[in-house]
């Protein structure tokens, strides 16, 4: 039986794996110094390469479990070329850097490491970092499988509950989309004649909602004729392998005229993933699967190798909905598909309280749909205001553990004395003042979801425990002797950016790791604009009926100042702006609206100018100039807490952190 739901963080924390591992660097005394720490924990080293060139010939003598990897070695090649091969290869890797430049360190990363040790490291930190490179591969490699059995269950299910062709090929576009992210897709056989297996094409326009356009369908909406459209698709040659082009290779097969170039310029797609299956003819043109993203680097060498595993259960559905008798023509009603929206999940209602379309929020209810099921620990980050909180809650309210606890935590608003027994509670008697047993929030979220918000602002003492406490899954109560084990998940969030916490030493790396298992970015809402005119919408109605006013909407002058603003507190500051705007409105209709002045372009800055100030200058600059403005409050209506658009308790915490004294807003 395999089990894919060992929980990840259950896994015993002590038992490191001996496993083998190839070290690559070029330095030969560090590389016999972690020779002999990687033996004495137990470790089998497979050899010592000083080149690329040396690891790619010792790799394929005796098969490393893991690879400590150097960026910089000897010869032309780097540790970063080598990643590709490993990554090819599915062997997990960790750096081994000194501090190196922003440049090197963010390519490294591109390559999806592990993890990364800054030399000079300690033997411990050594041997935490290799137990977490290997949780983290193979949770990510449960995880994965467990989605592409799903994948298989799924496209069986569609010829038993789907008859129509096109009922069917929209079943393998949502099975896909839990794979692989996209925006668009086309599928079935090019050409017209076909029918009714020629290509269907879907705009994705919900999180389970496509826009479905046959030919003609295309036709009317790119606005050209019959012939102008076959002539499209003779300039359109589908290779018969899979291939993706990202970035600039998207750019250079989508400047001739094809229907390429037409997918890229009329629906903004900047990255195609094409699955070809020349098995399966019709008339000498064969089934194809093509998938389009609006990012310009979404498809990777990872998505090709998962074709080629999903390609065997695809092939045997198209073969068998292709040998059906097709059903009466036309099965697809031309001229009529356009604007069918093909979908039953509303993602309003299955994401409670994410309103929103655009396709970096639809990327963000994939990662969620895809997270929720499992028990892995999900790492949020954004700015502030951008709904991380949100995205925890639904992460627990689409879980199993739904029906259990979901206990917050905001680690910025505890004071230091309080936050130990605030997360693992206290015996009576404890310390002083403690007269009374208190439970932890760990133990209260026990069977279900404790969600570290601001988790960035944890003091570094508490760190450590914070992560015996995800490797072990026990607690101990201050002042208590007991053991307790705990079922929970962990939700983190920042808005900081942790790397760099970890670079000035603020952030442990293994607590980093430990959290960083499933990442979920959070974009900005002017990453966003297009999500602005549902959100006002969405605030205008929930706040017209809270406050009792019948307000139907905002004027086009109001929605473009909206739309040009660039909203530093994100939907929380918009979500403000919209509840003032309900307030003060006189008629009907929002004809105005108050935005900071300051909303000037965001100009590079001038580089002639070497006085600059750092973010918790800027920062501490700007808090203490909202604190003046509101005379000192920091919560309620008129707090500086609302202008800054952040909770009055986190407010408060980077007062004292930035060491600002309330009364500095006092004049
Ligand atoms: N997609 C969304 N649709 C509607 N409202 C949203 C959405 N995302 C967030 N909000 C609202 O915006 C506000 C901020 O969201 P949230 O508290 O989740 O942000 P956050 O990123 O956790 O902020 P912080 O970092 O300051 O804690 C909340 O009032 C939330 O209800």
């Amino acid at each position: 039986m395999v089990v894919f739901f060992k929980s990840p963080d259950s896994l015993p924390y002590n038992p490191i794996m001996k496993r083998k591992i190839l070290i690559v660097e070029d330095l030969f005394v560090e590389a016999n110094h972690l020779r002999i720490m990687l033996k004495r924990a137990g470790y089998e080293v497979t050899g010592i390469a000083r080149t690329y060139e040396e690891a790619v010939s010792l790799i394929q003598q005796d098969r490393p479990g893991i690879v400590l990897l150097d960026i910089f070695l000897a010869g032309k090649k780097t540790g970063i070329d080598l990643a590709s091969v490993l990554n090819q290869q599915h062997i997990p890797f960790l750096y081994l850097s000194a501090n190196s430049n922003e440049e090197v360190l963010k390519e490294a990363k591109a390559t999806r490491p592990s993890g990364f040790i800054v030399k000079p490291f300690r033997e411990k930190d050594l041997l935490v970092s290799l137990e977490i490179a290997e949780y983290l591969h193979e949770n990510s490699s449960e995880s994965q499988l467990k989605r592409e059995v799903d994948f298989q269950v799924e496209v069986k299910q569609l010829m038993k509950n789907e008859h129509e062709w096109s009922g069917r090929v929209l079943g393998i576009v949502k099975a896909l989309q839990k794979l692989i992210s996209f925006d668009y897709a086309a599928v079935g056989c090019i050409g017209e004649h076909f029918l009714p297996f020629n290509a269907l094409h879907f705009l994705r326009t919900g999180f389970d909602d496509y826009q479905v356009m046959d030919s003609e369908g295309l036709r009317t909406v790119w606005n050209i004729t019959k012939g102008e459209f076959d002539a499209l698709m003779k300039a359109t040659p589908i290779d018969p392998r899979t291939q993706f082009y990202n970035g600039e290779r998207f750019r250079e097969i989508a400047a001739a005229n094809s229907i390429r170039k037409m997918i890229a310029t009329k629906f903004g797609m900047r990255s195609n993933l094409v699955m070809p299956y020349p098995g399966i003819t019709i008339d000498n043109k064969f089934f194809f699967i093509s998938l389009y993203s609006r990012r310009p680097d979404a498809f990777s060498e990872n998505d090709l190798e998962l074709c080629d595993r999903i390609q065997v259960p695809l092939e045997r559905l198209v073969k068998e909905m292709t040998s059906e008798t097709p059903a009466p023509f036309p099965q697809v009603r031309l001229g009529q598909s356009v604007g069918i929206v093909a979908g039953n999940r509303d993602a309003e209602n299955t994401f409670k309280g994410m309103i929103g379309q655009s396709h970096l929020l639809l990327n963000v209810f994939n990662l969620i749909n895809q997270v929720a099921a499992t028990d892995t620990s999900v790492l949020i980050t954004g700015e502030s205001g951008t709904g991380k909180e949100r995205v925890a809650d639904n992460v627990h309210s689409l879980s199993s553990r739904r029906t259990k606890p979901f206990v917050k935590v905001n680690c910025a608003a505890l004071p230091i004395s309080l936050i130990e027994s605030e997360l693992f509670g206290h015996e009576k008697g404890a310390f002083t003042g403690a007269t009374t047993r208190r439970i932890g929030r760990f133990e209260q979220a026990n069977g279900g979801t404790i969600f570290l918000d601001e988790i960035g602002d944890m003091p570094v003492e508490i760190q450590m425990k914070l992560l015996r406490v995800l490797q072990q899954r026990e607690i101990e109560r201050l002042g208590g002797t007991e053991t307790i084990r705990i079922d929970i998940r962990v939700i983190a969030a920042t808005n900081r950016d942790l790397e760099r916490a970890i670079a000035e030493g603020k952030f442990r790396l293994d607590l980093y790791y430990r959290l960083n298992v499933f990442p979920i970015l959070m974009p900005s809402l002017r990453e966003r604009r297009d999500d602005i005119p549902l959100l006002v919408n969405h605030f205008i109605g929930y706040f017209s009926r809270k406050i009792g006013k019948a307000i139907t909407g905002v004027t086009e002058k109001v929605l473009k100042a909206l739309m040009e603003y660039d909203w530093p507190g994100n939907i929380r500051e918009l979500e403000n702006v919209i509840e003032r705007s309900v307030l003060l409105a006189r008629g009907n209709t929002i004809d105005q609206v108050s935005l900071p002045t300051n909303n000037t372009p965001r100009d590079e800055p001038n580089t002639s100018d070497t006085t600059f100030k750092n973010i918790f200058e800027n920062e501490r600059d700007h808090i203490i100039a909202v604190l003046k403005a509101c005379e000192g409050r920091i919560s309620g209506e008129n707090g500086a807490a609302k202008v800054l658009a952040i909770p009055a308790t986190t407010l408060g915490s980077k007062m004292k952190k930035l060491g600002i004294k309330r009364e500095i807003g006092v004049s």
